[in-house]
């Protein structure tokens, strides 16, 4: 690779064309083709993967939001073209991309590239026009996630549209993690090994009662009645509640499973046996884990189990807003925190925690599954969504697979027990499942 020298032009004064500003903030290190509007190119010509500006347009997403979220947006709009990945699956680029080292150039050379770039595209600019697209208005702290807000926030991702999710999730119809015996092993395998893990972890039997919130479209309330359980499923997405009752009515599992349309926090009954939080406390907000995991306590008897399965950062420290275009667009509103710190607050309300699992090599397979299935179903996709919606989907899961890969996040499992006043054991010596 060529090393960027800080004034490519010589003089100070020169304008610089597109390829060159590219040059300065990938640090020289560009590892994909690049070509721009202007005619100016820029990387190793016979790189398999290459970005192509099409417009200004795209120049002044990038420049005016720097980082993922102006390339987003760019890219989004169709104004930044990935060439050699389909744009159901953009990872083998986005992976080569994940090397680069984005530096904020020195002064005089901002001061350069925004004399070269001239005022017209560096100027407030309107995000991509898509209507799917809102720009998530920034809400103070105290704001995020009141009732009202969760559920603003839930209908933008979850209801989509079911036949989109069909596609990309396929008949399981789980929104989370699979728990994968081989890399070979096919998703629906591997999203029935993910429900029996919770299910046995979980030490149900006939009879049982379960509370599973966050529930999705009812894979794991359904998983459950089959064997006999009595199961709730709560989910403030309207689409999957009305999708997952129809899928019990059908399965004759009407007088065992329930899916309701509902917050989490209003769910009346208590002394479940059980309950399974899968994929929600990332929503919920690092604010909120003291009252989520104290709701959840009162919720169980003395004995009862909890299964936590959440994204989680590898650390405790620093951040916990996802940024960028994910929070923008995908997840407004999502936290995530190191499985440290969900267990101390579990804990601190008094649950036993018992096993904590890392599934995060699972989660980049089961990523990998989603954008194949994006990719098969995509011409009946875009008879679904647009394809500004399509091509955003395929991005956030094929990045989100290059952070699993590279440990910038992972995925925890954390089992506790709710202990009674003597604070006697509750459960067996040894773990009680199969891995
Ligand atoms: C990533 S999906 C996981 C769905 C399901 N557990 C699965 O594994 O497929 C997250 C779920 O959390 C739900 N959710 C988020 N906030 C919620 C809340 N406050 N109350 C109830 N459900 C909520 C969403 O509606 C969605 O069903």
């Amino acid at each position: 690779m060529t090393t960027f020298k800080a004034e490519p032009s010589g003089r100070q004064t020169d304008k610089l064309n597109l390829a060159q500003i590219v040059e300065i903030a990938t640090g020289g290190e560009m590892p994909l083709r690049f070509r721009a509007y202007d005619g100016s190119t820029t990387g190793p010509a016979d790189a398999p993967f290459g970005l192509n500006l099409t417009a200004p347009e795209g120049a002044t997403y990038i420049v005016t939001a720097p980082g993922d979220l102006g390339m987003a947006r760019a890219y989004v709009s169709g104004t930044l073209e990935a060439e050699g990945v389909h744009p159901a699956d953009p990872y083998p680029l986005l992976k080569a991309l994940g090397g680069v080292h984005f530096e904020r150039p020195p002064a005089r050379t901002l001061a350069q590239i925004v004399r070269s770039l001239g005022p017209d595209l560096i100027r407030p600019i309107a995000p991509p026009p898509q209507e799917h697209l809102p720009r998530w208005r920034r809400v103070a702290e105290g704001f995020r996630h009141s009732k009202a807000r969760d559920a603003e926030v839930i209908h933008h991702h979850y209801d989509v549209s079911n036949t989109f999710y069909e596609y990309v999730l396929g008949p399981s119809m789980t929104y989370t993690c699979a728990v994968f015996e081989s890399e070979n092993q096919s998703l629906e395998d591997a999203q029935e090994n993910k429900y029996r893990l919770v299910f046995e972890k979980l030490r149900l039997k006939p009879g049982d009662r379960l509370l599973d919130i966050g529930c999705g479209w009812g894979g794991m309330v359904r998983y459950a009645a089959r064997r006999g359980v009595k199961a709730i499923g709560a989910t403030l997405s309207k689409e999957q509640a009305e999708w997952a009752q129809k899928a019990i009515t059908e399965e004759g599992l009407g007088d065992l499973a329930e899916v309701r349309h509902s917050d989490y926090r209003d769910v009346s009954e208590t002394g479940f046996d059980a309950i399974s939080s899968i994929g929600l406390t990332e929503h919920i907000g690092a604010a909120n884990y003291p009252s989520y995991f104290r709701f959840l306590h009162d919720k169980l008897r003395v004995g009862g189990l909890l299964l936590n399965h959440s994204i989680t950062r590898p650390h405790n420290r620093g951040r916990m807003k996802a940024g960028g275009f994910i929070d923008r667009y995908v997840f407004p509103d999502g936290e995530l925190t190191g499985s440290g710190r969900l267990i101390s607050e579990a804990q601190n309300v008094g649950f036993e925690v018992m096993h904590e699992e890392n599934l995060r090599q699972h989660y980049a397979l089961t990523l990998k599954a989603w954008c194949e299935n994006l990719e098969e179903h995509w011409d009946s996709a875009l008879s679904e969504v647009d394809e500004a919606t399509a091509r955003l989907w395929g991005l956030y899961m094929a990045g989100s697979r290059v952070g699993f890969e590279t440990n910038g996040v992972q995925l925890h499992q954390i089992l506790g027990v709710k202990l009674g006043e003597d604070q006697a054991p509750q459960v067996p010596l040894r773990p009680w499942w199969v891995a």
